[in-house]
Protein backbone atom coordinates (compact mmCIF):
# COMPACT_ATOMS: atom_id res chain seq x y z
CA UNK A 1 0.00 0.00 0.00
CA UNK A 2 1.36 3.54 -0.75
CA UNK A 3 0.62 7.16 0.01
CA UNK A 4 1.54 10.61 -1.47
CA UNK A 5 2.53 13.39 0.53
CA UNK A 6 2.95 17.06 -0.53
CA UNK A 7 4.31 20.32 1.29
CA UNK A 8 4.19 23.84 0.94
CA UNK A 9 3.61 23.18 -2.54
CA UNK A 10 3.67 27.08 -4.49
CA UNK A 11 2.62 27.41 -7.88
CA UNK A 12 2.50 30.63 -10.01
CA UNK A 13 0.42 30.93 -13.37
CA UNK A 14 -0.44 33.47 -15.72
CA UNK A 15 0.60 35.88 -12.88
CA UNK A 16 -1.63 34.26 -10.24
CA UNK A 17 -0.16 32.59 -6.86
CA UNK A 18 -2.64 29.40 -7.82
CA UNK A 19 -1.11 27.05 -5.00
CA UNK A 20 0.04 29.20 -2.26
CA UNK A 21 1.82 26.48 0.34
CA UNK A 22 -0.28 23.53 -0.09
CA UNK A 23 0.43 20.79 2.62
CA UNK A 24 -1.12 17.01 1.49
CA UNK A 25 -0.47 14.16 3.11
CA UNK A 26 -2.44 10.77 1.58
CA UNK A 27 -1.89 7.90 3.80
CA UNK A 28 -1.61 4.68 2.05
CA UNK A 29 -5.19 3.38 1.26
CA UNK A 30 -7.23 6.48 1.85
CA UNK A 31 -9.61 7.94 -0.40
CA UNK A 32 -8.98 12.25 -0.41
CA UNK A 33 -12.09 13.96 -2.17
CA UNK A 34 -11.04 17.44 -2.96
CA UNK A 35 -13.71 20.42 -3.12
CA UNK A 36 -13.71 23.75 -3.77
CA UNK A 37 -15.10 26.73 -5.99
CA UNK A 38 -13.99 27.14 -10.12
CA UNK A 39 -10.19 28.34 -10.08
CA UNK A 40 -9.50 27.24 -6.43
CA UNK A 41 -6.19 25.58 -7.53
CA UNK A 42 -7.91 21.47 -7.84
CA UNK A 43 -6.88 20.90 -11.06
CA UNK A 44 -3.27 22.33 -10.74
CA UNK A 45 -2.51 20.98 -7.10
CA UNK A 46 -3.53 17.21 -9.16
CA UNK A 47 -1.17 17.85 -11.69
CA UNK A 48 1.60 19.02 -9.65
CA UNK A 49 0.82 15.77 -7.68
CA UNK A 50 2.43 13.67 -10.80
CA UNK A 51 4.74 16.26 -11.95
CA UNK A 52 2.73 17.12 -15.15
CA UNK A 53 3.03 21.10 -13.85
CA UNK A 54 6.21 21.12 -12.01
CA UNK A 55 5.70 23.11 -8.76
CA UNK A 56 7.51 26.06 -8.25
CA UNK A 57 8.53 25.41 -4.72
CA UNK A 58 7.91 22.84 -2.42
CA UNK A 59 8.43 18.57 -1.53
CA UNK A 60 6.56 15.89 -2.57
CA UNK A 61 6.96 12.03 -1.31
CA UNK A 62 5.48 9.46 -3.14
CA UNK A 63 5.45 6.31 -1.07
CA UNK A 64 8.07 7.91 1.22
CA UNK A 65 10.27 8.34 -1.43
CA UNK A 66 11.03 12.24 -2.03
CA UNK A 67 11.43 13.85 -5.42
CA UNK A 68 13.56 16.34 -6.04
CA UNK A 69 11.52 19.39 -6.70
CA UNK A 70 13.57 22.04 -4.40
CA UNK A 71 16.88 20.83 -4.99
CA UNK A 72 16.05 21.29 -8.67
CA UNK A 73 13.85 24.64 -8.27
CA UNK A 74 17.05 26.09 -5.98
CA UNK A 75 18.79 26.69 -9.03
CA UNK A 76 17.07 28.28 -11.70
CA UNK A 77 14.35 27.72 -14.12
CA UNK A 78 13.08 24.78 -12.35
CA UNK A 79 11.06 22.80 -15.76
CA UNK A 80 14.35 23.13 -17.23
CA UNK A 81 16.81 20.86 -14.88
CA UNK A 82 14.19 18.71 -13.21
CA UNK A 83 15.38 15.58 -13.55
CA UNK A 84 13.74 13.32 -16.41
CA UNK A 85 13.66 10.28 -14.67
CA UNK A 86 12.00 11.46 -11.84
CA UNK A 87 9.07 13.02 -13.92
CA UNK A 88 9.05 9.75 -15.54
CA UNK A 89 8.96 7.86 -12.46
CA UNK A 90 6.27 10.07 -11.02
CA UNK A 91 3.69 9.74 -14.20
CA UNK A 92 4.42 6.11 -13.99
CA UNK A 93 3.60 5.86 -10.26
CA UNK A 94 0.41 8.31 -9.60
CA UNK A 95 -1.89 7.58 -12.45
CA UNK A 96 -4.15 10.00 -13.41
CA UNK A 97 -7.87 10.34 -14.94
CA UNK A 98 -8.94 13.60 -16.49
CA UNK A 99 -12.34 14.86 -17.27
CA UNK A 100 -12.22 14.95 -20.77
CA UNK A 101 -10.97 10.90 -21.43
CA UNK A 102 -7.79 11.59 -23.48
CA UNK A 103 -8.06 8.51 -25.27
CA UNK A 104 -6.26 8.25 -28.88
CA UNK A 105 -9.33 8.47 -31.02
CA UNK A 106 -7.08 5.99 -33.94
CA UNK A 107 -6.59 3.17 -31.65
CA UNK A 108 -8.60 0.33 -29.75
CA UNK A 109 -9.83 0.51 -26.22
CA UNK A 110 -7.38 -2.86 -26.15
CA UNK A 111 -4.34 -0.69 -27.62
CA UNK A 112 -5.27 2.86 -25.27
CA UNK A 113 -4.94 0.66 -22.50
CA UNK A 114 -1.82 -1.52 -23.86
CA UNK A 115 0.21 1.77 -25.41
CA UNK A 116 1.52 2.88 -21.71
CA UNK A 117 3.01 -0.56 -20.18
CA UNK A 118 4.52 -1.01 -23.99
CA UNK A 119 6.09 2.34 -24.43
CA UNK A 120 6.83 3.19 -20.64
CA UNK A 121 7.65 -0.14 -19.02
CA UNK A 122 8.80 -1.79 -22.13
CA UNK A 123 5.89 -5.18 -21.77
CA UNK A 124 5.75 -6.91 -24.59
CA UNK A 125 2.66 -7.04 -26.65
CA UNK A 126 1.45 -10.47 -25.83
CA UNK A 127 2.00 -9.49 -21.83
CA UNK A 128 0.83 -6.34 -22.19
CA UNK A 129 -2.37 -7.61 -24.19
CA UNK A 130 -3.20 -9.68 -21.21
CA UNK A 131 -3.04 -7.38 -19.08
CA UNK A 132 -4.92 -4.82 -21.15
CA UNK A 133 -7.74 -7.96 -21.07
CA UNK A 134 -7.66 -7.98 -17.27
CA UNK A 135 -8.40 -4.32 -16.97
CA UNK A 136 -10.70 -3.56 -19.21
CA UNK A 137 -12.44 -6.68 -17.62
CA UNK A 138 -12.34 -4.82 -14.19
CA UNK A 139 -13.77 -2.13 -15.18
CA UNK A 140 -16.49 -4.23 -17.23
CA UNK A 141 -15.57 -3.41 -20.76
CA UNK A 142 -14.23 -6.85 -21.36
CA UNK A 143 -16.46 -6.90 -24.82
CA UNK A 144 -15.37 -3.68 -26.25
CA UNK A 145 -12.00 -4.11 -26.48
CA UNK A 146 -11.69 -3.83 -30.51
CA UNK A 147 -14.38 -0.98 -30.32
CA UNK A 148 -12.58 2.68 -30.82
CA UNK A 149 -13.62 5.70 -28.49
CA UNK A 150 -16.20 6.98 -30.97
CA UNK A 151 -17.91 3.92 -30.83
CA UNK A 152 -17.89 4.21 -27.12
CA UNK A 153 -20.62 6.00 -24.79
CA UNK A 154 -18.66 8.95 -22.98
CA UNK A 155 -19.42 6.72 -19.92
CA UNK A 156 -17.45 3.82 -21.68
CA UNK A 157 -14.82 6.27 -22.94
CA UNK A 158 -14.11 7.37 -19.09
CA UNK A 159 -13.97 3.69 -17.96
CA UNK A 160 -11.02 3.07 -20.71
CA UNK A 161 -9.34 5.69 -19.37
CA UNK A 162 -9.54 4.31 -15.84
CA UNK A 163 -8.57 0.72 -16.88
CA UNK A 164 -5.31 2.59 -18.83
CA UNK A 165 -4.42 4.14 -15.75
CA UNK A 166 -4.78 0.67 -13.97
CA UNK A 167 -2.71 -0.91 -16.68
CA UNK A 168 0.68 0.68 -15.54
CA UNK A 169 -0.47 -0.82 -11.89
CA UNK A 170 0.33 2.82 -10.25
CA UNK A 171 1.12 3.70 -6.87
CA UNK A 172 -1.81 6.30 -6.53
CA UNK A 173 -4.39 7.33 -8.90
CA UNK A 174 -5.76 11.15 -9.34
CA UNK A 175 -9.37 11.63 -10.56
CA UNK A 176 -9.81 15.06 -11.85
CA UNK A 177 -13.79 15.97 -12.18
CA UNK A 178 -13.93 12.22 -13.97
CA UNK A 179 -17.83 12.75 -14.15
CA UNK A 180 -18.35 16.27 -14.90
CA UNK A 181 -17.96 16.04 -18.78
CA UNK A 182 -20.59 12.76 -18.79
CA UNK A 183 -24.49 12.96 -19.48
CA UNK A 184 -26.24 12.65 -16.00
CA UNK A 185 -27.69 9.21 -16.78
CA UNK A 186 -23.78 7.87 -17.36
CA UNK A 187 -22.20 9.41 -14.12
CA UNK A 188 -23.27 6.23 -12.42
CA UNK A 189 -21.20 3.55 -14.01
CA UNK A 190 -18.53 5.63 -13.59
CA UNK A 191 -18.42 6.32 -9.73
CA UNK A 192 -19.75 2.62 -9.59
CA UNK A 193 -16.33 1.84 -10.83
CA UNK A 194 -14.52 4.41 -8.46
CA UNK A 195 -16.59 2.89 -5.37
CA UNK A 196 -15.18 -0.33 -6.00
CA UNK A 197 -11.65 0.53 -6.93
CA UNK A 198 -11.38 2.64 -3.44
CA UNK A 199 -12.75 -0.80 -1.52
CA UNK A 200 -9.98 -2.47 -2.65
CA UNK A 201 -7.61 -0.31 -0.40
CA UNK A 202 -6.10 1.75 -3.44
CA UNK A 203 -4.90 5.50 -2.52
CA UNK A 204 -6.98 7.48 -4.34
CA UNK A 205 -7.14 11.28 -4.52
CA UNK A 206 -10.99 12.67 -6.53
CA UNK A 207 -11.54 16.05 -7.32
CA UNK A 208 -15.27 15.71 -7.81
CA UNK A 209 -18.51 18.18 -7.57
CA UNK A 210 -20.66 14.72 -6.70
CA UNK A 211 -21.49 15.54 -3.01
CA UNK A 212 -23.19 12.18 -2.36
CA UNK A 213 -20.07 10.11 -3.89
CA UNK A 214 -17.56 12.18 -1.90
CA UNK A 215 -19.57 11.83 1.47
CA UNK A 216 -19.80 7.58 1.00
CA UNK A 217 -16.79 6.83 -0.49
CA UNK A 218 -14.04 9.19 0.86
CA UNK A 219 -12.58 8.30 4.04
CA UNK A 220 -11.33 12.13 3.95
CA UNK A 221 -12.47 15.37 2.38
CA UNK A 222 -11.02 18.42 1.78
CA UNK A 223 -11.99 22.11 0.41
CA UNK A 224 -9.43 24.15 -1.13
CA UNK A 225 -9.95 27.70 -1.27
CA UNK A 226 -7.48 30.26 -3.28
CA UNK A 227 -4.68 27.60 -3.45
CA UNK A 228 -5.26 26.36 -0.26
CA UNK A 229 -6.63 23.51 2.00
CA UNK A 230 -8.81 25.50 4.06
CA UNK A 231 -10.59 22.86 5.82
CA UNK A 232 -10.16 19.15 6.29
CA UNK A 233 -11.59 16.12 7.78
CA UNK A 234 -13.41 12.38 7.93
CA UNK A 235 -16.43 12.77 5.57
CA UNK A 236 -19.13 12.38 8.43
CA UNK A 237 -17.89 16.15 10.19
CA UNK A 238 -17.12 17.63 7.02
CA UNK A 239 -20.29 17.39 5.27
CA UNK A 240 -22.32 17.48 8.43
CA UNK A 241 -20.76 19.69 10.58
CA UNK A 242 -18.26 22.04 8.67
CA UNK A 243 -16.31 24.72 11.04
CA UNK A 244 -15.94 27.55 8.14
CA UNK A 245 -18.29 29.77 6.78
CA UNK A 246 -17.17 29.40 3.53
CA UNK A 247 -17.53 25.47 3.68
CA UNK A 248 -20.72 25.87 5.17
CA UNK A 249 -21.72 28.49 2.26
CA UNK A 250 -20.17 26.11 -0.69
CA UNK A 251 -21.80 23.33 0.89
CA UNK A 252 -25.49 25.07 0.99
CA UNK A 253 -24.81 25.56 -2.78
CA UNK A 254 -24.00 22.60 -3.79
CA UNK A 255 -26.98 20.37 -2.38
N1 LIG B 1 -1.70 27.43 -17.56
C1 LIG B 1 -2.27 28.44 -16.89
N2 LIG B 1 -1.93 29.72 -17.12
C2 LIG B 1 -2.51 30.72 -16.45
N3 LIG B 1 -3.41 30.56 -15.48
C3 LIG B 1 -3.80 29.31 -15.20
C4 LIG B 1 -3.26 28.17 -15.87
N4 LIG B 1 -3.82 27.06 -15.38
C5 LIG B 1 -4.67 27.47 -14.43
N5 LIG B 1 -4.67 28.82 -14.32
C6 LIG B 1 -5.45 29.60 -13.38
O1 LIG B 1 -5.23 29.09 -12.09
C7 LIG B 1 -6.42 29.09 -11.32
C8 LIG B 1 -6.70 27.71 -10.78
O2 LIG B 1 -6.96 26.82 -11.84
P1 LIG B 1 -7.35 25.28 -11.60
O3 LIG B 1 -7.75 24.74 -12.91
O4 LIG B 1 -6.26 24.62 -10.85
O5 LIG B 1 -8.60 25.46 -10.65
P2 LIG B 1 -9.74 24.43 -10.30
O6 LIG B 1 -10.02 24.59 -8.86
O7 LIG B 1 -9.39 23.06 -10.78
O8 LIG B 1 -10.97 24.99 -11.15
P3 LIG B 1 -12.13 24.21 -11.94
O9 LIG B 1 -13.04 23.62 -10.91
O10 LIG B 1 -12.79 25.33 -12.71
O11 LIG B 1 -11.48 23.21 -12.83
C9 LIG B 1 -7.52 29.63 -12.24
O12 LIG B 1 -7.70 30.98 -11.95
C10 LIG B 1 -6.95 29.44 -13.62
O13 LIG B 1 -7.44 30.43 -14.49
Amino acid sequence: MHGIRAERIEKRLGGNDVLRGMDIDVRPGEILSILGSSGSGKSTLLRCLNLLTIPDRGDIWIHGEKLAIRAASQHGGPAAILDQRQVRKARASVGMVFQSFNLWPHKTALENVTEGPVLIKGLRRNAAADLGHHYLAKVGLSGKADSYPHHLSGGQQQRVAIARALAMEPRVLLFDEPTSALDPELVGEVLRVMAALAGEGRTMVIVTHEMAFAREVSTRAAFMHRGLIEEESPPRQFFFSPVSSRLRGFLASHR
